[in-house]
C-alpha cells in the first residue's frame, strides 16, 4: 500500500451524528433560532469534522504553503516572469509576503514547502525542500506530469498535513505560490466541474484580454489533446495539473482522513479540493471554504463541492490569504457551539 492508498482508506464521512446534535443545540442556544447565520452552519460542520458536540476549538492553524511552476507558461499565460515563483517562496519564507502579515495577525504558522519550483531553491530554513520535479511539462504539447510524478507530489502534500497534525495542528489551511498555476487550475476546474473553460477562466495575476483569450484556448486545446476523465483523478492531474495542485490535493486528503478541517483558499486551492473530492466524495464534508475571490473559476468549483465562500473581498492573490482571514470566523463558530449558554442554564425565558 502507498502513502496515498493508505490515506484514502482512512477517510471516513463527517459525522452525520454530531452534525444532528449540533444542529439541535443551537437551537438551545441563547439566541433567536437561526440568528448567527451561516456562522451556525460553520459550527455544525466542526461538529461533523471531529464527530464531536461542542467541536474542540481549532487554535493552531497552519498554512501548507506549495510553490511549483508551470510548462505552459511558454505559451505566455501569465504576465509574470518565472522566477517570481522561486523569489515569492523566499519572501515568504522570510516572513515578507502578504500571507505572512495576515498569519501573524491571525495566529497561523506558515509552512513553505517546494513541491516543483523551476528554479533551484537555496537552502533556507524556512523552506520544505520537496521538489518532485523542476517545473511541469507544457501540457499542450504532453502530459504535464507522469502518473508516478503527480503521485509523488500527492504525497508531499499528504506528508505536510501529517506532520502539521503531529506537531499540534487543529485545523489546516492551504497556499500555494507558483506564476502560471491560475491555468492548470481552471483546466482542473473545468474538467470535474464539466463547465465550459470560458465559464472557469479568469485574468489570474493581471492577464489582459489578449491573455486570457490565449489562456482560454490553450486550455481548451489541452483539453482536446489529453481527454481527461473526472474518474481517474490521478490521470487528470497528470494531464493538466501543477505539482502545488497535487501537493494542496494530498494536504487536503491528509487532513480528512485525520479528521481535521481544512480552510481552503482561492481558484488553485478549489481545483485541488475537485481534485481531492475525485478520489473520495466525503472529503467535501472537511472543507470550508475561505473566500469568494475574484477568479470565476472558484464559484464554479465551490459549487460543484456545494461549498459557500465565508468571506468576500474580492481577492485575488492567492498565498492562502482568502483562508487565512476566514480563520477567525470558523474559530468563532466553535466557539458559539461550547461557551453560549442554553436558555436553560442562563434561565433566559424561551419565545
Ligand atoms: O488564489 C487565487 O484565487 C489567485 C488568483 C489569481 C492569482 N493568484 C496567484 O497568482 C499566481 C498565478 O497567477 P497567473 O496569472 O500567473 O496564473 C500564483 O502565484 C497564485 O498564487 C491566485
Ligand atoms: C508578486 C506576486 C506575488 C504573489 N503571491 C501569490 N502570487 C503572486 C504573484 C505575484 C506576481
Amino acid at each position: 500500500m502507498t502513502l496515498l492508498d493508505d490515506t484514502l482508506s482512512a477517510i471516513v464521512p463527517a459525522s452525520a451524528e454530531a452534525l444532528a446534535a449540533a444542529e439541535a443545540r443551537q437551537l438551545r442556544l441563547t439566541k433567536p433560532a437561526g440568528s448567527l447565520g451561516r456562522l451556525e452552519e460553520i459550527g455544525n460542520r466542526l461538529a461533523a469534522i471531529a464527530d464531536a458536540c461542542p467541536p474542540p476549538l481549532p487554535a493552531r492553524a497552519v498554512i501548507g504553503l506549495f510553490a511549483g511552476d508551470h510548462g505552459v507558461c511558454a505559451q505566455g499565460v501569465s504576465p509574470w516572469p518565472q522566477e517570481v515563483t522561486v523569489q515569492m517562496a523566499l519572501n515568504i519564507a522570510s516572513g515578507g509576503a502578504a500571507i505572512n502579515a495576515i498569519a501573524r495577525q491571525v495566529g497561523a504558522e506558515v509552512w513553505v514547502t517546494d513541491v516543483g519550483v523551476a528554479a533551484e531553491v537555496p537552502e533556507h530554513p524556512g523552506i520544505r525542500a520537496r521538489n518532485v520535479r523542476r517545473g511541469t511539462r507544457d501540457f499542450t504539447v504532453e502530459p504535464a506530469l507522469t502518473r508516478d510524478e503527480a503521485r509523488a507530489a500527492l504525497e508531499v502534500g499528504i506528508e505536510a498535513a501529517n506532520e502539521a497534525i503531529d506537531a499540534g495542528a487543529d485545523v489546516l489551511l492551504t497556499g500555494e505560490m507558483g506564476i502560471g498555476n491560475t491555468t492548470p487550475a481552471s483546466a482542473l476546474i473545468a474538467v470535474f466541474s464539466r463547465l465550459h473553460v470560458t465559464t472557469v477562466t479568469g485574468r489570474g495575476a493581471g492577464a489582459d484580454d489578449d491573455m486570457l483569450t490565449r489562456k482560454v484556448r490553450v486550455i481548451d486545446d489541452a483539453l482536446t489533446l489529453h481527454r481527461p476523465d473526472p474518474a481517474d483523478p490521478l490521470g487528470v492531474l497528470a494531464a493538466v495539473g501543477g505539482l502545488e495542485h497535487a501537493a494542496l490535493a494530498g494536504f487536503i486528503l491528509g487532513a480528512a482522513a485525520r479528521r481535521i478541517p481544512v480552510i481552503i483558499d482561492g481558484v488553485i486551492a478549489a481545483s485541488a479540493a475537485c481534485v481531492a473530492a475525485g478520489f473520495d466524495e466525503s472529503v467535501t464534508g472537511y472543507l470550508i471554504a475561505g473566500h469568494a475571490g475574484v477568479e470565476p473559476g472558484i464559484k464554479a468549483a465551490l459549487t460543484w463541492l456545494d461549498l459557500q465562500p465565508l468571506v468576500d473581498l474580492d481577492l485575488r492573490l492567492g498565498e492562502g490569504t482568502g483562508a487565512a482571514l476566514a480563520l477567525p470566523t470558523v474559530q468563532a463558530a466553535a466557539r458559539i457551539l461550547s461557551e453560549m449558554a442554553t436558555f436553560d442554564s442562563a434561565g433566559v425565558a424561551e419565545g
